[in-house]
């Protein structure tokens, strides 16, 4: 399995060009089961998510093509298969969003149960008694979901509690063509919801309430294929002014939607950052300043992200004070903080919240990362720690973060892929 090296190389400078949005594109390119026409995608990441997806799409007999841009064509005019199997959706539990587009449009899905993940247990109840809701059988054997519908789903009132962003996504892309209104109450407002939302609407699907926690769905009778460019990834971007915030660099994200990151950019200050933005780049100057500890709390959209948290406690970790940061969505999400007290770090866990108290200097060491923001807070803390620090068990980078040894290397980090 790859590890990455990485050494301290002082300050970072440059512009670090931003990729399409892992969680923005997988559900549009599950999205795209829907349309009985191809889609063509652009600004879609390549990652092994994405990969994995496509692999997934495959396996149903759709027909996938790449123009020389590597743009998407995607053509489901023609299923074979409404079967997402084990083998696929262990490595990622996006997969779970093909439930939706094929009991919408097909009244039949059989999908594997998404396993365990580092993160916390992760149920999909809410996407299950949803459906159920809309009219679905759906009995659960052997680890797979199997549902089934007579003709159409039926439009329901439907309220999600927790807020969940694939339980919002996939019973959005199971009304689109149920038949009559479906309500969707205390719906997720992430921005790969609202792009996900466009990207059905463009197809012909009537939806209203975009942006907001209700969406009504209007279920019409078939959605074709369109043109669409997936929005810039910000938890990607956050990561490298995160990067830049910890070296006490001066560093551009380029190609991003700042408005996307409000929260975080509001963060980002407190911990001492001058902030400039325009309406594709945010340019992060942290030259000749002392990391300030932040209280953070993690949140649904438009509150601070849980996919930023560890990045974020790195940041606390060699801030002068202290600090504490509750991560309120998952249960399981503080794995990082084990690797990062080996390099040094001085933090305490309880319950879900972290007490971090900011030391001078982290030390490289082997660590293991454990998912995919957690592996991106151990590349930051390598870029500040003395020695050598060497991230073991990297898919999980791959799953999330396009190119990320090229795009560090590009602003003066050296990263070092081993193969082994
Ligand atoms: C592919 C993708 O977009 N992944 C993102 C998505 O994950 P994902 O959509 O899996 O996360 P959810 O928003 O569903 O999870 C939020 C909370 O709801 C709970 N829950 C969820 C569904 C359900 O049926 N029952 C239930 O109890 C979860 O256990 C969790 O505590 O949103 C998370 C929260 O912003 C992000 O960290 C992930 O990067
Ligand atoms: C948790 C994440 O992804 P996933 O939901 O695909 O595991 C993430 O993007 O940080």
């Amino acid at each position: 399995m790859d590890k990455l090296v990485i050494a301290n190389q002082g300050q970072l400078a440059g512009t670090v060009e931003i990729s399409g949005a892992k969680n923005a594109a997988l559900p549009i390119l599950m999205g795209s089961l829907l349309a009985e026409s191809p889609v063509k995608l652009s600004n879609v990441p390549h990652l092994m998510d994405v990969t994995t997806t496509l692999q997934l799409l495959a396996t149903m007999g759709v027909d996938i093509m790449f123009d020389e841009e590597l743009n998407i064509e995607i053509d489901a005019s023609e299923v074979s298969s409404k079967e997402a199997p084990y083998d696929l959706v262990k490595t990622m539990r996006a997969s779970i969003l093909v439930l939706g587009p094929l009991l919408g449009r097909f009244g039949e899905a059989k999908v594997s149960l998404p396993g365990g993940c580092a993160i916390g247990s992760r149920p999909v109840n809410i996407h299950i008694e949803g459906m159920q809701k809309m009219g679905a059988q759906i009995d659960v054997e052997n680890g797979y979901i199997i549902a089934k519908s007579d003709g159409r789903l039926k439009g329901a009132d439907i309220t999600m509690n927790p807020v969940t962003v694939t339980g919002t996504e996939n019973l959005l892309m199971a009304a689109v063509l149920a038949e009559g209104e479906t309500i969707l109450r205390n719906s997720a407002r992430e921005p790969e919801v609202t792009d996900l939302a466009a990207f059905l609407v463009k197809m012909g699907a009537k939806i209203s309430g975009i942006g907001t926690d209700t969406l009504i769905i209007e279920g019409v009778d078939s959605l074709k294929g369109v043109a669409y460019e997936v929005i810039p990834d910000r938890i990607e971007a956050g990561t490298y002014l995160a990067a830049a915030a910890v070296t006490k660099s001066k560093l551009t994200v380029n190609k991003v939607n700042p408005s996307h990151l409000t929260a975080v950019l509001e963060k980002f200050r407190e911990a001492g950052a001058d902030i400039e933005t325009s309406a594709t780049s945010i340019t992060l100057d942290m030259r000749d300043r002392e990391l300030q500890p932040v209280d953070i709390v993690t949140d649904p959209y438009p509150q601070f992200p849980t996919d930023m948290q560890a990045q974020f406690l790195v940041m606390n970790a060699l801030a002068d004070g202290e600090s504490k940061i509750e991560e309120t969505i998952f249960e399981n999400r503080f794995m990082h903080v084990s690797e990062l007290m080996r390099m040094g770090a001085d933090i305490r866990v309880e319950g879900n919240t972290a007490y971090i108290k900011g030391v001078k200097q982290l030390h490289g060491a082997p660590v293991m990362a454990t998912d995919l923001r957690a592996s991106a807070s151990l590349i930051l803390a390598g870029l500040v720690a003395d020695g050598e620090t060497v991230v073991n068990r990297v898919y999980h980078i791959d799953r999330g973060y396009e190119l990320i040894e090229e795009k560090f290397h590009k602003v003066g980090a050296h990263i070092q892929r081993l193969s082994n």
